[in-house]
């Protein structure tokens, strides 16, 4: 079923959300991260891209939060886009862990694979074969580039995040080195761990992001800036893995209440994609248990509910004109 939706009741929608869940209290900041410990818990936005490059934004939207695991969504593309979907699923894997997202558990449970690309250990070890092999500073910049396309802007590093993660990822660390064991890691371990905990820490807006997930609904092209950043074939398999783990041991529960492939991260940001519609973010740092954000998740619920939609049911929306 189509339906027909103006500009204006998405944006209704999005305010509506907003308005419906700003009053929400439960939750907690990421307290094993001292910065995150320390953010204001009452940020709170909304933005949503079409893609046509429309930006529908409420709220805290231009704050520059810690894009933290909703990272592994942007480098797991890169590494799509370097190495093609075979290997990805060969060296890395694509199942949901039903574990929280840093179970050495899950490592030793999945038959010494690192599982998927959106858990810790499987963020570390796309983070390691991320090419130029070997090379910090090139894999770095491969990165960030990427980052800066999916987004149409750059994102910042917050050094005081990245210090902060730094001097207390000790279980990251063991995940990566017992990765090396079984050799499930494809360059320098240190290395390896070290991009990763820089790519968590750089500063992002709520809005960047938004345009980065409508990326992702477009087939690989940046609605704003209109250029290719990834092949249209792998939109399906990002989604694929957004939708089998985005909310760690929460996934089911989650795409089961809304039917939004999405993908969180314990800065508070989660990104919505509704391939072919829209790209959505909202953010809020207070987290639940699985260190998925208690209001953002809120308001992805209304929002989904009021429009309608369903990533499993055939209600498509046409937008147009008033
Ligand atoms: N779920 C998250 O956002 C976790 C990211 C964080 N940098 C960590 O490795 O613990």
């Amino acid at each position: 079923m189509i339906t027909k939706l103006t500009f204006d009741q998405i944006s209704s929608a999005v305010h509506d959300a907003y308005n419906a869940c700003k009053d929400i209290k439960g939750g907690q900041n990421a307290h094993y991260i001292p910065y995150l410990a320390n953010i204001n818990p009452g940020l709170f936005g909304i933005s949503l891209c079409l893609p046509d490059g429309r930006l529908i934004s409420v709220g805290d939207t231009d704050y520059q939060l810690g894009i933290e695991s909703v990272s592994k969504v942007h480098t797991a593309i890169l590494a799509l886009e370097q190495h093609g979907a075979q290997t990805v699923l060969d060296d890395i894997g694509a199942d949901a862990t039903g574990l929280p997202f840093n179970s050495i558990f899950a490592i030793l449970l999945e038959n010494d694979r690192p599982s998927t690309p959106l858990v810790n250990a499987g963020a570390i070890a796309a983070c390691s074969l991320i090419e130029p092999h070997g090379d910090a500073d090139g894999k770095w910049k491969a990165i960030f580039d990427n980052m800066t396309a999916l987004l149409g802007s750059e994102p910042v590093l917050i050094d005081e995040l990245y210090q902060s993660e730094s001097a207390t990822n000790f279980e990251n660390r063991s995940i990566a080195w017992l990765l090396r064991d079984y050799e499930r890691l494809y360059d320098d371990p240190e290395m390896s761990l070290d991009l990763y905990t820089r790519q968590c820490s750089l500063g992002v807006t709520a809005e960047q992001l938004a345009i980065s997930a409508a990326t992702i609904a477009d087939d690989g092209v940046n609605p704003l800036t209109k250029k290719r950043v990834f092949g249209a074939e792998l939109t399906s398999k990002v989604v694929a893995l957004m939708s089998a783990v985005g909310f760690y041991e929460h996934s089911g529960d989650w795409l089961y209440a809304t039917g939004l492939p999405a993908k969180t991260g314990v800065g508070g940001a989660i990104i919505g994609v509704m391939p072919g519609l829209f790209g959505v973010c909202a953010f809020a740092p207070p987290l639940d248990d699985a260190g998925n954000s208690v209001k953002a998740q809120a308001a992805l619920k209304h929002l989904m509910k009021s429009l309608n939609l369903n990533v499993f049911s055939n209600t498509h929306f046409d937008l147009v004109e008033a």
